[in-house]
């Protein structure tokens, strides 16, 4: 792209109303807006001048399904293969939003949406799009090793792409990214990537270390430094010498022990606690950290010279709900894995049930996705799962007293799971069958069935069977 040019974001929908306000949103944002009231006036300006990024809606006539939406995002890509396109769909439609994504849509929102966030999803979806950034999944496997991390999104891409740049330097890396979305994976990446992978990558939470331990777990003590002190004992920073050291948690580190972790990174030494002299430690630093630092240096919580020494090379990892295409892939590597785990027979997500769990927000990104999996896997004992097993065990989850945790299934057969279940929900709902189904997600037939086949004996109460 001419670099002199402003990034072009083409509007297609037949409201002038949206096509205004998101024009203006777009234009204080720094972009130029083209607008198109239909697929046909969209694909002349596609054809007319360069555009960078779509903004589409899915229904330009009175007819609500869709269908015209999917076939203009067909014909965008066929006409510009790389041209990322962000839906605009109504609330309730997120099922076609999925499908669309499936077809090769960047990513989606809803209508009516939030400014501040709409800027943010087309800011970083623009970023994933430039050429540099475009590496495919396969070219980046036959350069580096990411076992292990699943996805091909463009912004997953971009990290991995980072990644391979920066992990055969001594260069810090901090990781910035909500709980559960993978920092740790991405850590061990960097330490596999580079030339200290034969040493150790040593992880250590800073939200675990209790402050008047700080010093002598990291950096060691000598015999007799205090009263417990029996004799040498080295410290993580030590123990990661010549490899990686992993600071997760970085932001609930206490001030005190930020200066004295700012003195490894300016000048690779340490004492340990009662020696007289400093080592030299030679580590390779990556932090990690689910708080956005920048605003704990703001608040005066963070020390900004650290903060400084830990970020010369930020990762943001996006959240799962930001990378939605991913959903499906990871789901059926997850359950796969899982499957084999428990030493299950091999499992498969019915396509309508990967659609369902692509469209949930998952704000415990995948972490949350995998126990999902797990538990729906364990609670359902079908070689094909479906929607309705994963609201079942969702409804369990909230309902907080069927989690496979609580019931202690280790050790259980899953008829042993199921009759355990079943027994408890019984007793919860006072014998209640229509209530007790539901808690389960069971028709009241299928429930009379088990409860026949675990010989739980509820016979069919007054209520009628459907
Ligand atoms: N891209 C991925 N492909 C496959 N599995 C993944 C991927 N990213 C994360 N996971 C899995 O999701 C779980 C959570 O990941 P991880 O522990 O790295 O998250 P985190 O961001 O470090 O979380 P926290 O902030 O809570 O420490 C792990 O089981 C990890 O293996």
């Amino acid at each position: 792209m001419d670099s002199t040019r402003k990034q072009r974001i083409l509007i297609v929908d037949d409201d002038s109303a949206v096509q205004v306000s998101l024009a203006l949103l777009l234009k204080q944002a720094g972009y130029d807006a083209v607008c198109a009231d239909g697929p046909r006036q969209a694909l002349d300006a596609l054809a007319q001048q360069p555009i960078d990024l779509v903004l589409q809606d899915m229904n330009f006539s009175l007819h609500t399904s869709g269908e015209e939406g999917l076939q203009l995002l067909a014909a965008l890509r066929q006409a510009q293969p790389d041209l990322p396109v962000l839906l605009m769909t109504a609330w309730g439609s997120i099922a076609l939003a999925v499908r669309g994504m499936q077809a090769g849509a960047a990513n989606f929102f809803t209508k009516p949406w939030d400014n501040t966030q709409l800027a943010e999803l087309i800011r970083t979806t623009l970023e994933a799009a430039t050429p540099a950034e475009r590496a495919s999944r396969q070219a980046l496997d036959a350069q580096f090793d990411f076992s292990g991390i699943v996805g091909e999104h463009p912004r997953l891409l971009k990290v991995l792409t980072t990644i391979g740049q920066v992990a055969n330097t001594r260069a810090p890396v901090l990781i910035l990214g909500e709980s559960g979305s993978g920092k740790e994976l991405i850590a061990d990446a960097l330490h596999r990537n580079s030339q200290r992978a034969g040493k150790a990558i040593v992880k250590i939470n800073m939200g675990a270390i209790t402050p008047t331990l700080f010093e002598s777990e990291m950096f060691g003590h000598v015999r007799g430094a205090f009263t417990d002190a029996r004799t040498d004992r080295k410290g993580h920073v030590a123990s990661a010498n010549e490899g990686t050291l992993f600071l997760d948690e970085i932001g609930e580190l206490n001030r005190s022990d930020q200066v004295k972790l700012l003195r490894v990174l300016q000048d690779q030494t340490y004492q340990p606690v009662g020696a007289s002299r400093s080592e030299k430690a030679d580590v390779r630093v990556v932090s990690a950290t689910n708080r956005e630092l920048a605003e704990l240096v703001a608040s005066g919580e963070f020390r900004e010279d650290l903060f400084y020494r830990l970020n010369l090379i930020t990762i943001r990892l996006p959240p799962l709900r930001e990378r939605r295409s991913d959903i499906p892939l990871l789901a059926r590597h997850i359950i796969s894995d899982v499957a084999a785990g428990y030493g299950l027979p091999t499992t498969t997500i019915a396509p309508q049930a990967l659609e369902w769990l692509s469209a949930q927000p998952w704000p415990g990104n995948i972490r949350q996705l995998k126990q999902t999996l797990e538990r729906t896997l364990l609670l359902v004992g079908r070689s094909e799962l479906r929607q309705a097993d994963f609201v079942a065990a969702e409804q369990h989850e909230h309902g907080g007293a069927l989690g496979t945790q609580r019931l202690g299934v280790d050790g259980m057969t899953l008829e042993q799971v199921e009759r355990h279940m079943i027994a408890h929900a019984l007793e919860q709902h006072q014998g209640n069958i229509s209530r007790v189904a539901k808690a389960l997600g069971l028709s009241r037939t299928a429930l009379y069935r088990r409860l026949e086949r675990h010989g739980l004996g509820a016979a069919p109460d007054s209520e009628t069977l459907p």
